[in-house]
Order: structure tokens, then C-alpha cells, then sequence
């Protein structure tokens, strides 16, 4: 190919990965990240977009956290926490100026010093069963073992199919996978997850998301910066070539029933939103652990990305759902420890027995 200098060039992103700290330099932004390939995949791409929109050179700085190097299970390190609080530390003390994460895996308190300053296009939010010869849940033969380390999904597969053995499972994705026609007859990943593997042919069904609310924020990235660089140059150019509206909405208000069940309720949650007609509708589904019982609930509100106030809808969404779950029972299915049923929720409402 002859070398030719375009304005495309100009713009063409720069991206590179380093697994060393990178100093500070002009003309470079450094992007932090987990080394997981899942983590990497998805960096790139948020540094490819940075790197267009800013004409800066992107760094992915790969940071190892406790999680990557211990051998102990992850709940014995206190849950994908680790991997988070790793990122922030590193975040704050300057050895990265923005860090991307899987939005899921982000706690749902503030973090201080630290803002999501972009909420990228969102991928599939969907869970995948991923099943030995093509197989679909509803073909999986009686007793089938399908894995999972999650207790939502345990606790929605057991509510469609309780014949089901569901098997608790670790690790990354292709270990996951490994076990699939080996001990296991299938198992249940995130599709945006395999997906930006390029593992879409593993998957057999992707699920409703009607029938399997998956987790709050599924599929969606969250791109974090110090508050101090939210507003400056050329962050704030970068975020905001980064955000979409509706991806950005849809997680937040799926994030904001989570953070107001997390008060007194510790049955699984799952929630979707999506942009429809001018209006965010969010439906939420708590479950019991044994998947004998379940709760949904569906509610919109009028949004335009146009209007200045369409930015504390996500937000007064996710509470008037997650009141709905307490109101019908959602506290009585999976008490949090310590907290009496009722009294734990904003507004004290009544909360129903159990469905
Ligand atoms: N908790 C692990 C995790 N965090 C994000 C993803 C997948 C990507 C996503 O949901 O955005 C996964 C793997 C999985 O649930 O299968």
C-alpha cells in the first residue's frame, strides 16, 4: 500500500497496550483496564473511539488486581469488588486518566473523587445459554446440569425449569465454556460478553429478556474519570464522543432499582429499560433463591435526551419500580439480614406477602 497522508489518517486512532505504568505525557491518554481478555476486548474498543475523537495516541494500561493473581475464590476476596477497587486506586493516584469497566461489576454507592463519565453504545444485554449440541433450554433433558455462579441466574433457571441441576461455576470465560459437554450440559454467560469475544457460535439461545431480566447494567461499559477531569479538556471531548443517551439512561435507571432494593432486599434483581416513543420504560423482576417466586413490575416515564431534565429521569424511574418491588413483597421473598420487612424502605409502605 502507498503511504498517503488523508484527513482520515489524521483522525485514524492510535491505540497501543502496555502491561508496565505509563507516565504521563502529552499527546497520550491512558486508558485503565483489567488484563482479562473479555477486559482488554472490551478497552480497545473504548480506546479506539478516544483516540478518534481526541487525536491523541490511547495506552491501555493493564492493571493487575488481587483477583487476576490470587489463588482464592473470589468470594473469599470480597466479589468482583477487587477488580473495581483496583482500577479506582489507580485511577486516583494518577497512573490512568480514565479507567473502563463491565458497568455490572460496579458497586451502585459514589465513589469519591470519582465520576462515570460515559456510558458507551450498549452490547447485547441479554444472557446466553450456552449448551452441548446446539441445545435450547427448553430441549435441555430433565435433570440437565447447566452452570452458573450467579444467583440470579440459579434462581431464574430453577423458576423455568426446576427439574434443572444448577451447578455453581468460576472463572473466565473460555474455563467456562471448556466444561461444557465435558461435566456440564450448558452454561449461562452474558451474550455481550462472548460476543466481543467473538465466542458467538458457543451460544445456543439467547434468552428473552421478558422471560430472564438480566442483571442491572448488563452489556453496558462504564468509563470512569477523576471528578477534577470531568469538565476539562480533552476528557470531556472524549466522553462525551464516547456516551450514547440511551444506553446511558437505560443502565442508570436499571442500576437506580438495584440500589434501592440493596436497602432491604437480598433476592437476586434483574431489570431492563430501553428507550421506546419518547419514553425510558424499565421492567424489574425480583426472584427467590429457589426461583419459586417471583415479582415484576413495569413502569415508564417520558424521555428526550433533548430536554435538560432528562438526566435525573433514569434515576426517579428506578425508584418508582423498586418501590413497586417492596410494595409487592419483594423484602418478604429475601430479607436482608438485620433489616425488619417494611421498615427498610424509603416511604414505609406496606410491603405484601409473598407471591
Ligand atoms: N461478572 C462477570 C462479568 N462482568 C461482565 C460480564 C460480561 C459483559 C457484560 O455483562 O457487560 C461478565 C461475564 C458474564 O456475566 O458472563
Amino acid at each position: 500500500m502507498t503511504a498517503r497522508t488523508t484527513a482520515a489518517d489524521a483522525q485514524a486512532p492510535r491505540v497501543r497496550r502496555s502491561d508496565a505504568p505509563v507516565a504521563a505525557a502529552p499527546g497520550l491518554i491512558r486508558i485503565g483496564t483489567r488484563g482479562s481478555a473479555l477486559a482488554v476486548a472490551q478497552c480497545t474498543t473504548v480506546a479506539r473511539a478516544v483516540s478518534a475523537a481526541t487525536g491523541l495516541e490511547a495506552v491501555l494500561v493493564i492493571v493487575t488486581t488481587q483477583g487476576d493473581v490470587s489463588r482464592a475464590s473470589l468470594a473469599q476476596l470480597g466479589g468482583t469488588g477487587v477488580f473495581v477497587s483496583a482500577l479506582r486506586d489507580a485511577l486516583l493516584a494518577g497512573e490512568c486518566d480514565l479507567a473502563v469497566h463491565s458497568l455490572k461489576d460496579l458497586p451502585t454507592g459514589p465513589c469519591p473523587g470519582i465520576e462515570i463519565g460515559a456510558i458507551p453504545p450498549r452490547a447485547d444485554a441479554r444472557d446466553a445459554l450456552c449448551a452441548r449440541d446446539g441445545l435450547t433450554l427448553e430441549a435441555l433433558p430433565a435433570g440437565a446440569r447447566v452452570g452458573t455462579g450467579s444467583p440470579r441466574r440459579a434462581a431464574q433457571l430453577r423458576a423455568r425449569r426446576s427439574d434443572l441441576e444448577v451447578v455453581d461455576l468460576r472463572g473466565n470465560v473460555d474455563t467456562r465454556l471448556a466444561r461444557v459437554g465435558a461435566d456440564l450440559d450448558a452454561v449461562v454467560l452474558a451474550c455481550a460478553g462472548l460476543d466481543r469475544l467473538g465466542r458467538q457460535t458457543a451460544i445456543t439461545e439467547r434468552f428473552p429478556l421478558a422471560e430472564a431480566p438480566a442483571a442491572p447494567g448488563q452489556g453496558a461499559l462504564a468509563v470512569e474519570v477523576r471528578a477534577d477531569d470531568l469538565a476539562r479538556e480533552p476528557y470531556a471531548g472524549a466522553l462525551a464522543a464516547l456516551d450514547d443517551a440511551e444506553s446511558h439512561a437505560s443502565a442508570l435507571a436499571e442500576r437506580a432499582v438495584l440500589a434501592t432494593l440493596e436497602a432491604g432486599c437480598a433476592a437476586p434483581v434483574g431489570a431492563t429499560a430501553r428507550v421506546e416513543s419518547g419514553r425510558l420504560a424499565l421492567r424489574a423482576e425480583v426472584t427467590s433463591l429457589d426461583g419459586a417466586q417471583r415479582i415484576v413490575t413495569e413502569d415508564a416515564l417520558p424521555w428526550d435526551a433533548a430536554d435538560p431534565g432528562h438526566r435525573r429521569i433514569p434515576e426517579r424511574l428506578g425508584r418508582l419500580v423498586a418501590q413497586s418491588l417492596f410494595d409487592q413483597g419483594a423484602a418478604m421473598i429475601a430479607p436482608r439480614a438485620g433489616t425488619a420487612p417494611g421498615a427498610e424502605h424509603p416511604g414505609g409502605s406496606r410491603p405484601g406477602g409473598p407471591r
